[in-house]
């Protein structure tokens, strides 16, 4: 097991755990929980870090400058960007086909959130990170990341700390957990969360359209939607080579919004490159999530079943084939390393295959991820909508037909997350780890990659 370095700015904490719990077998143990409820801030701030304690170094295929993970830097490309009032009807469905089609990420311009409420809730939302450690743990709910409002470090041992609320639907939220200072917050994220929504449902409806179905159709198959609410705050980190902000990972849920400030760190990976994200005055950047990335088929096809048989969907390339022989190891094995093998393999490399089941392949979700800087603190509020837990989430019937046959079985949605989440706990997760995936998989004949978020 790896052990703290004797200038771990946690050791003599980790010592005094030791003596008073006898738990020495478990050295990460405090260090865990003091992440959780402290987060990284507080850490930086009180023990006045100077360089990354060993907790939060990441393996070397997941940092920042390693191939294949950071494969090339591209500078020139960038996501696409949408004007909502500039395009309209058949050009501005077009303009959203070709984004959610070929990138899975784009940004928005002129998207109907007054500008001052913006500017609010970004302000007020560095506020509340900069505030005394008492302050931002009075967010603190009992069921902490599971409860309604959350605040602590991120998860994965991220560089990152984060403030998470529900929003939506009214039976899980507890307004009255929700910060109250710096003064006006509560009030700034009520009305941005409500204008966020807005603008949810009516991305969807234009996304519908541009499928050709009708518009409606998204919003109601999602039921009565999940909202989360995740303010993310990202400290100077003293050495951003070893660290990450959030690990690669795409976003599980139907739609995400985020707005970022002006500092820049995230990143989408597209064809064997990692872009900047970078940040436009006033604008959103919005995500297609998975809703389930089901490989039923392409696992079949691999390894010669014959559900569904499209010469496109059975041209899998070598690195897809890779990918299946590792899950067979995890499903034919309980050693961690296979299991490590096989998370790094499906959860950080692969690209091109993430796919929003409603869509039935048309559409993408894309990998990304937020890299750390030493200069300067960032702030980026994300709002994640999903299905109702209960939904059954399939492709949509006006996607289906002879030519084009159902390329996803449908799944209920809680499953899904369910293995998303347990899965992100990653190999030395004793409380089931990759089990729940494989549960999936027997169940469903389906799996699902890892990843770091709330939602
Ligand atoms: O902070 C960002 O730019 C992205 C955050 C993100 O990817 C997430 O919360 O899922
Ligand atoms: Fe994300």
């Amino acid at each position: 097991m790896t052990m703290t370095r004797p200038n771990d700015p946690f050791t003599s904490d980790i010592a005094r755990f030791h003596e008073v719990k006898g738990a020495k077998d478990e050295p990460f143990a405090e260090l865990t929980r003091y992440h959780e409820v402290r987060g990284v801030r507080e850490m930086v701030e009180s023990f006045r870090v100077r360089e990354v304690p060993s907790y939060y170094v990441k393996p070397v295929n997941e940092r920042r400058f390693t191939p294949p993970s950071a494969a090339v830097l591209s500078m020139e490309q960038q996501i696409p960007c949408i004007d909502l009032e500039a395009l309209s009807g058949q050009e501005l469905l077009s303009a959203i086909a070709n984004a959610c089609r070929d990138w899975g990420f784009f940004q928005v311009l002129n998207h109907g959130l007054p500008s001052q409420l913006v500017q609010n809730m970004a302000k007020q939302s560095s506020e509340f990170f900069a505030q005394p450690l008492e302050e931002k743990m009075k967010c603190s709910t009992p069921a902490r990341v599971s409860g309604p409002v959350h605040f602590g470090g991120g998860g994965n041992r991220d560089w990152r700390d984060v403030l998470k609320l529900n929003c939506a639907p009214a039976s899980i939220v507890a307004k009255e957990y929700w910060p109250q200072r710096p003064a006006g917050f509560r009030d700034t994220m009520e009305e941005y969360s409500s204008q966020q929504q807005a603008l949810a449902i009516r991305l969807l409806k234009l996304i519908s359209e541009s499928l050709g179905l009708e518009s409606n159709y998204l919003v109601a198959a999602c039921g009565e939607p999940k909202v989360v609410m995740a303010i993310n705050h990202y400290p100077p980190c003293p050495d951003p080579s070893l660290t990450m902000g959030i690990k690669a990972h795409s976003d599980p849920n139907t739609i995400t919004m985020l707005l970022q400030d002006d500092v820049g760190g995230l990143q989408v990976f597209k064809e064997d490159r990692w872009i900047d994200v970078r940040p436009l005055p006033n604008a959103l950047v919005i995500n297609v999530g998975d809703q389930l990335q089901c490989r039923v088929e392409k696992i079949r096809a691999i390894t010669g079943g014959n559900r569904g048989s499209s010469s496109s969907r059975q041209a899998t390339s070598r690195a897809e084939l890779g990918r299946v022989e590792q899950w067979s190891a995890v499903r034919s094995s309980n050693s961690s390393s296979s299991r490590a093998c096989t998370r790094d393999a499906m959860g950080c490399k692969c690209d091109g295959d993430r796919v929003e089941i409603l869509s039935n392949g048309k559409y993408s979700s894309c990998l990304h991820r937020v890299v750390n800087n030493n200069r300067q603190a960032r702030t980026s509020i994300a709002t994640f909508f999903s299905p109702a837990h209960a939904c059954i989430i399939g492709p949509a019937p006006g996607l289906v037909d002879e030519v084009n046959p159902a390329i996803y079985p449908n799944i209920v949605y809680a499953d899904y997350i369910k293995a998303f989440y347990t899965q992100a706990l990653g190999p030395n997760n004793k409380n089931g780890g990759y089990l729940a995936g494989i549960e999936l998989h027997r169940r469903y004949n389906c799996y699902t990659s890892s990843s770091s978020i709330s939602s």
